[in-house]
């Protein structure tokens, strides 16, 4: 077996907490590692804007040539002009020694699969409104990157991530930059779960194999588990081409559970685009809700900043008032008679209500400030035409309404704490309110789009762009094995290859259709049964280098190249 890299052995000390990289990112600490890379949060001492929080991905890629430099800096010159509430925002890519660094923005909030799991031991599922603001959420940032001609090619929950309680789409920019340029980097990503069928079933690769893995993550959110999954990877490949989709647990609408079947379609051709699905009336009556909502939110957050910087003016008048009377006040009594010194106290009577009366304006300012505003917004959405004109008819008493159609809908087989930042009654900070008034705009767009001038480029094929995502066998091969040793470590690798090598047919192995189980030796050896499906797939490769009609045999069908 040929020695292989090992990531983490080399130049872990240049990215330890306190450590400086390329001049301005302090390293605080690692959050994790992935496929073939090692995150860390920095703190960004050149940050143009108040975030100085941000992440640094490092890829250990070894010597790059000139010209793959080059391809990398376009692919990251492209990805740093996205600008989506609900896209990561990608800053900047460098190279350092023999790693790749990728800086982006920094989700506090952690990954959506985390936040999936952390429900496991609850047994309380998502209710269908948190499912459905995330989904929509989603839908915009893809939307998004499909209008630009942009296909993430790794939708998974572990790739959305969660910042102020809404939702950022991230890591499509990693396999983006290291596909057109490097030998052994790959779109290939260890998880064949979210994977359409026509990923196997043929090469194409478009904008619908998106919808695919989002339906994946739409059914994920609302059950909790995969959509598809199995340890035998097989049997996990047949679930996606031949099985039946799954539903929704019971405690959710028809109407989301009649979407997430259109986006598991087998046939790509009948998935919706993110367009279509934004404009299905039960979706659009959704992001109704939602915008509704978010422009009460902001209002709310108007009122009380407007309120909290008016009463800081007014008490700070107050107090020098204050100061100032009960100095001149000691200063006069001292060589006052009776007479005067009431006198005085009369005069700082009227002049206490003089003060209380300016409050009281002020006060009433501010509230106007908030009519006011509300109304400009409102006209602003009316004069745009189009079906933001009925929002504007639409008075709090309906608004009212929405909010609780919302919450009937929880059912008792979900959690009812309200985790988005709708639910949240603290004053919003200026990013949040920045963030949501983006959403906002997002969703007046939705409504304002009609299903007929919808997106033309949504059907766009990874052929017709300027990536090369082919990728030969034998490099898929080097790299998986590559991440087997990474994840395993050289000795287990070697006994689990062997092992499932040697008697593919008893053991679980490629040809193996039959078995869901991990064997017990092989849970001796491997704690994670992600990694025995890693090990499956780099001999099911091996054996498809060579004796390809085979696997035709095994009903797979070809296997295509672009995976
Ligand atoms: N922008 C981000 N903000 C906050 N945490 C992040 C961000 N990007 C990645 N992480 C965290 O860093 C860890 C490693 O992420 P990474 O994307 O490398 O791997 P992964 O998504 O877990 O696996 P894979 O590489 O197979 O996709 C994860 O815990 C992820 O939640």
């Amino acid at each position: 077996m040929e020695s292989l890299l090992n990531p983490e052995s080399n130049l872990t000390s240049l990215f330890s907490p306190g450590a400086s990289v390329a001049g301005r990112y302090t390293v605080q600490r690692k959050l994790g590692s992935g496929s073939f890379a090692t995150v860390y949060l920095v703190l960004d001492s050149k940050s143009k804007s108040d975030e100085d929080r941000k992440v640094l991905k490092r890829i250990l890629v070894g010597e790059l040539k000139g010209d793959e430099t080059v391809s990398s800096a376009k692919e990251a010159q492209l990805l740093s002009s996205l600008e989506h509430p609900a896209i990561v925002h990608f800053y900047c890519s460098f190279v350092e020694l023999d790693s790749f660094c990728i800086a982006t923005e920094y989700c506090e909030g952690g990954d959506l699969d985390n936040r999936i799991r952390d429900r496991w031991g609850t047994g309380r599922l998502f209710s269908e409104r948190q499912v459905l603001e995330w989904l929509i959420q989603i839908l915009l940032g893809v939307q998004y990157l499909h209008e630009r001609l942009i296909l993430h090619r790794d939708l998974k929950t572990k790739n959305i991530f969660l910042k102020n309680g809404m939702i950022k789409i991230g890591d499509f920019g990693v396999s983006r930059i290291l596909s057109g340029s490097l030998d052994y980097a790959t779109t290939f990503t260890g998880t064949p779960h979210y994977m359409s069928p026509e990923i196997f079933t043929c090469s194409s690769y478009d904008t619908k194999s998106d919808i695919w893995s989002l339906g994946c993550v739409l059914y994920e959110m609302g059950a909790l588990t995969r959509a598809f999954d199995n340890q035998s990877w097989v049997k996990l490949v047949h679930q996606i081409v031949q099985g039946p989709s799954p539903t929704l647990p019971d405690c959710f609408s028809s109407e989301l559970n009649a979407i997430l079947q259109r986006m598991l379609d087998k046939d790509p051709t009948k998935r919706p685009s993110a367009t279509e699905t934004l404009k299905t009336p039960f979706i659009e009556e959704n992001v109704k809700s939602l915008a509704f909502q978010l422009e009460d939110l902001l209002d709310r957050d108007l009122g009380k900043s407007c309120v909290s910087e008016e009463s800081a003016q007014i008490a700070a008048a107050l107090e020098q008032k204050v100061h100032l009377d009960s100095l001149r006040a000691a200063a006069q009594a001292q060589g006052l008679d009776p007479r005067e010194r009431r006198r005085l106290r009369q005069d700082q009577r009227a002049e206490r209500s003089k003060v209380q009366k300016a409050v009281d304006q002020l006060y009433q300012q501010s509230q106007k400030k908030v009519l006011k505003s509300r109304r400009s917004r409102k006209a602003q959405a009316s004069d745009e035409g189009g079906e933001l004109g009925s929002l504007d008819e639409v008075d709090q008493g309906s608004l009212q309404q929405t909010s609780e159609d919302w919450d009937s809908e929880g059912g008792s087989d979900f959690d009812e704490l309200e985790e988005t930042v709708m639910g949240s009654m603290l004053a919003l900070s200026v990013e949040q309110s920045c963030t949501l008034h983006a959403y906002q705009n997002c969703l007046l767009g939705i409504l304002q789009t009609s299903t007929t001038d919808e997106d033309q480029c949504d059907t766009l094929t990874e052929a017709s762009q300027d990536v090369n995502m082919t990728m030969s066998i034998e490099s898929k091969i080097k790299h998986l094995q590559q991440m087997c040793v990474e994840q395993l470590g050289d000795d287990v690798f070697q006994q689990v290859y062997s092992y499932l090598n040697s008697a593919p047919q008893q053991h679980g192995g490629p040809s193996d259709c039959e078995n869901d189980l991990v064997p017990e030796q092989l849970q001796t050896w491997v704690q994670d049964p992600q990694h025995c499906l890693m090990v499956q797939q780099l001999l099911f490769l091996k054996e498809q280098l060579r004796e390809p009609s085979d696997l035709k045999q095994a009903g797979i069908g070809t296997l295509g190249t672009d995976w």
